[in-house]
């Protein structure tokens, strides 16, 4: 028996039958040791293509390679000890099948950290993609079980539509589209500026037909702007439009995720995202000008420790803490220290917000996004508008110009299409065209056309180039010019960006953002801080598994736990009146909450009511002076119900009741935009609705009113059964955000037999007992 060993290192070893003579068998054992090298950047690429390229793109045989383990845009492979070198060497730089990839050998120090960045990225990816099938299910059921005219009533779709072409802007090219029949106004529709519609023919499934955005709306039009040329189908008669998903923010989620094993990321901050590193110890800042001299205590605290900090800072802020304001400070500060600074949020809404802040202190901003996304105001400070300005923009768009002008000429020449190129190549036809020839069967005449159509396409491909070249110029100038960029996390994974590195991103409304969502501006940070509160209402995440797997444990709340030195809470108020306050601070924050003496007292008293137009039984509970009222319906049989085919609630009584009460303050002569009515359920807010027509009166959801506040809220609880069940008014954040929208006046309406079995619940009710705000109907 020959035995051949090398022992280097015991990892694999290979039997080799050797020598099968007859009975006269040899075995052969070789030991070998294995390392293991990352091979970064594929794409699609699989198992079978790096071992292609191993066999194709260097001098190895692939037969030296072990196991292969393909993880989104990196793979892990073993590779024979003595040929780790010259594979690194040899595919360093090189393809693996279309892509070009990276490859460095593995340390085995940084083995163990390899496998947690792998399995991060794994269950990242898992996560977003149950989330990203969900809701294409949601929005494939819709139209799979509702005919296209019940999803026109139901604000969705709108059908018999007809398109004309707008021509090209820089925000695509646009169609406009109008009902079939001259004249006729568009159906009540959700669809509105700045979403995402898709539009066809015969089957809204299939998945070829064009999607674009809503750039204008009126009573007769719905003007569309597309990315692609739009299918000429368009133009014809009984188009329809969908409201539809939007895919590439999913895209972009697992595109930062990826990008984490490789030199994209920051290391620092992908070790203490993945958890196998903790946040360094701070420097020392001393700030010698405030630019907001009215910041109080903690939020000083709060600015000072943000700009100390290396990788990560948390601003917890309570309601009306001043969460924006204070990041608008770390903003000026980090400024007037020459930082670039990314500024996201997960809404449109939350950025167009800190940016009118930054705008007002005077911040050079500049907001990137589709125009059509961002509030009118602030549209003049988009790239897109700011960009217009700029000679390299205008010469872009003459170059532009100039290319289409020339394409309408183009068309009075022969294609060289199929039937007449005959397997020509362009360059034989150019010069069959000087020496006056034809050939195959082509009159010299074709041939000429065809050439000029050749030249004239060279020019306005050149013209296209030099347009593009020009307005990514416009761009860059813009963006580098500017010392702030605001941006929806979505928005950040944008190619105009992509270059872009900062010295410090600052997320906003960080805890209503799911983790893969904020990874996307951090692929592009060296430090980030952010803002928010994780004792409110975490993001929306339609998966229930999804859910329960920790997708909406945002990457705030993660750091918040493990870390909590990283993150201050601001603790003074400026919103509820200390009464309305109190509950709240001591449930959620440890009592640490303060009323800033500008709240403290304030009352509906302030206000000037005209309280004897109130009904005189109504008078007591209505009582400017008393800020918290808990109106218990146990008494009075309200029991919930439930529509057919809806997992939502409703209670019509106390749905009742919210109406009187809100007419009564209107007759009063309070403000309609003062008062708000709030309701954890769908169905509630839509029956409450109904009953009230009020222009300027808001009806929404908890989870709608979240970030927003009133002089008076009245919430409807909607529960009453005689099982106690709360359903997801368990989730105490939603009973935080309920409590803490209003100024001056709170009123809760609930049935107590039904919500005292939770314990906070019940201590709710003793407390408002306390204040002297209970009362029984
Ligand atoms: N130091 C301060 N002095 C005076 N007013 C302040 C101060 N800080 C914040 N405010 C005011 O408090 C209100 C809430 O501030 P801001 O919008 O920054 O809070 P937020 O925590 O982001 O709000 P929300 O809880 O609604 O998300 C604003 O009207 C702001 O001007």
């Amino acid at each position: 028996m020959g035995l051949d060993v090398w022992l280097k290192g015991l990892i694999a070893v290979y039997f080799v039958l050797d020598n099968i003579k007859n009975s006269d068998l040899s075995i052969k054992l070789k030991v070998v040791f294995i390392k293991e090298v990352m091979v970064d950047g594929i794409d699609n690429e699989g198992i079978s293509d790096i071992v292609g390229a191993v066999g194709g793109e260097t001098s190895l045989d692939p037969s030296c390679l072990g196991e292969i383990e393909v993880n989104g845009n990196f793979a892990v492979v073993e590779v024979e000890e003595n040929k780790v070198e010259r594979l690194v060497d040899e595919l360093d730089g090189s393809k693996v099948g279309s892509s070009n990839v990276n490859v460095s050998q593995i340390q085995d120090s940084d083995r163990k950290k390899i496998r947690s960045i792998r399995n991060y990225i794994v269950e990242k990816n898992r996560l977003v993609e149950m989330e990203r099938k969900e809701e294409m299910r949601e929005h494939e059921k819709s139209i799979r079980n509702l005919s296209g005219k019940e999803r026109q009533n139901k604000g969705k779709t709108i059908l018999h539509l007809s398109g004309k072409d707008r021509g090209e802007s820089l925000e695509g090219y646009k169609v406009k589209f109008m009902r079939n029949r001259k004249g006729e106004k568009l159906p009540e529709t959700e669809i509105s500026v700045s979403d995402l519609v898709m539009l066809s023919k015969k089957d809204p499934l299939r998945d070829d037909n064009p999607t674009g955005t809503v750039i204008q709306k009126t009573n007769y039009s719905i003007t569309v702007a597309f990315k692609e040329k739009p299918p000429s189908f368009l133009y014809g008669k009984n188009i329809r439009m969908d409201l539809y998903v939007n895919d590439i923010t999913y895209q972009r989620m697992k595109d930062a995720i990826n990008k984490m094993i490789g030199s994209d990321f920051n290391s620092d901050l992908r070790d203490i995202i993945i958890g196998i590193q903790s946040p360094k110890e701070r420097g020392k800042t001393d700030i010698e000008k405030w630019f907001n001299e009215e910041l109080n205590y903690s939020q000083r605290k709060a600015v000072a420790r943000a700009l100390e900090s290396e990788d990560f800072h948390l601003i917890h802020g309570p309601p009306g803490t001043g969460k924006t304001t204070t990041a608008i400070e770390v903003i000026e500060q980090a400024i007037s220290r020459g930082k670039k600074v990314l500024v996201t949020a997960d809404s449109n809404i939350a950025v167009d917000n800190i940016l009118d802040f930054l705008l007002n202190e005077g911040v050079n901003a500049v907001r990137v996004g589709h125009p059509a996304r961002v509030t009118p105001k602030l549209r003049k400070n988009t790239l897109d508008s700011l960009i217009r300005d700029l000679n390299e923009y205008k010469e872009s768009q003459k170059a532009r110009e100039k290319a289409f002008s020339l394409k309408e000429k183009q068309e009075n020449y022969t294609h060289p299409s199929g039937r007449y190129r005959r397997g020509m190549s362009d360059k034989k036809i150019k010069n069959l065209a000087e020496e006056n020839k034809g050939s195959r069967g082509v009159s010299p005449k074709k041939i000429k056309e065809m050439a000029k159509w050749i030249k004239l396409n060279e020019e306005i491909d050149k013209l296209f180039e030099k347009s593009d070249k020009l307005r990514d110029k416009a761009v860059k100038k813009v963006l580098e010019n500017s010392d702030v960029i605001c941006t929806t996390n979505s928005t950040a994974g944008t190619e105009l960006i992509e270059q872009m590195d900062f010295d410090i991103l600052v997320i906003d409304e960080a805890t209503q953002a799911t983790e893969p969502s904020c990874l996307i501006p951090i692929t592009h940070a060296n430090k980030v801080i952010m803002a928010g509160d994780h004792k409110q209402l975490p993001p929306t995440v339609k998966n229930p598994k999804a859910k329960k797997e920790g997708l909406t444990e945002t990457l705030f709340e993660k750091l918040a736990c493990k870390h909590p030195y990283t993150k201050d809470l601001l603790e003074t108020q400026y919103r509820m009146n200390e009464e309305i306050m109190k509950f709240p601070s001591k449930e959620f924050y440890n009592g640490k909450l303060k009323p800033h003496p500008s709240v403290k007292n304030h009352t509906l008293k302030d206000l000037d009511l005209e309280l004897e137009r109130i009904e005189k039984t109504l008078r007591k509970l209505l009582n400017p002076e008393n800020p918290t009222i808990f109106l218990d319906t146990s008494n009075l049989n309200a029991p919930e119900r439930t529509r057919k085919d809806s997992t939502s609630k409703e209670n019509p009584k106390e749905a009742k009741i919210a109406k009187n009460i809100t007419e009564e303050y209107i007759k009063a002569k309070i403000n309609q935009e003062n008062i708000a009515i709030i309701a954890p359920y769908d169905d509630q807010v839509d029956l409450i609705d109904r009953k009230l027509n009020y222009d300027d009166l808001e009806i929404k959801t908890v989870d709608g009113f979240q970030g927003r506040e009133k002089e008076i809220i009245v919430i409807s609880l909607t529960r009453s059964n005689e099982s106690n069940e709360i359903g997801f008014l368990k989730d105490l954040r939603r009973l935080n955000v309920s409590l803490t929208r209003s100024k001056r006046k709170l009123i809760v309406i609930g049935d107590s037999s039904t919500l005292r079995k939770n314990r906070t619940y019940k201590r709710l009710i003793d407390y408002i007992k306390n204040q002297n705000g209970y009362y029984r109907i």
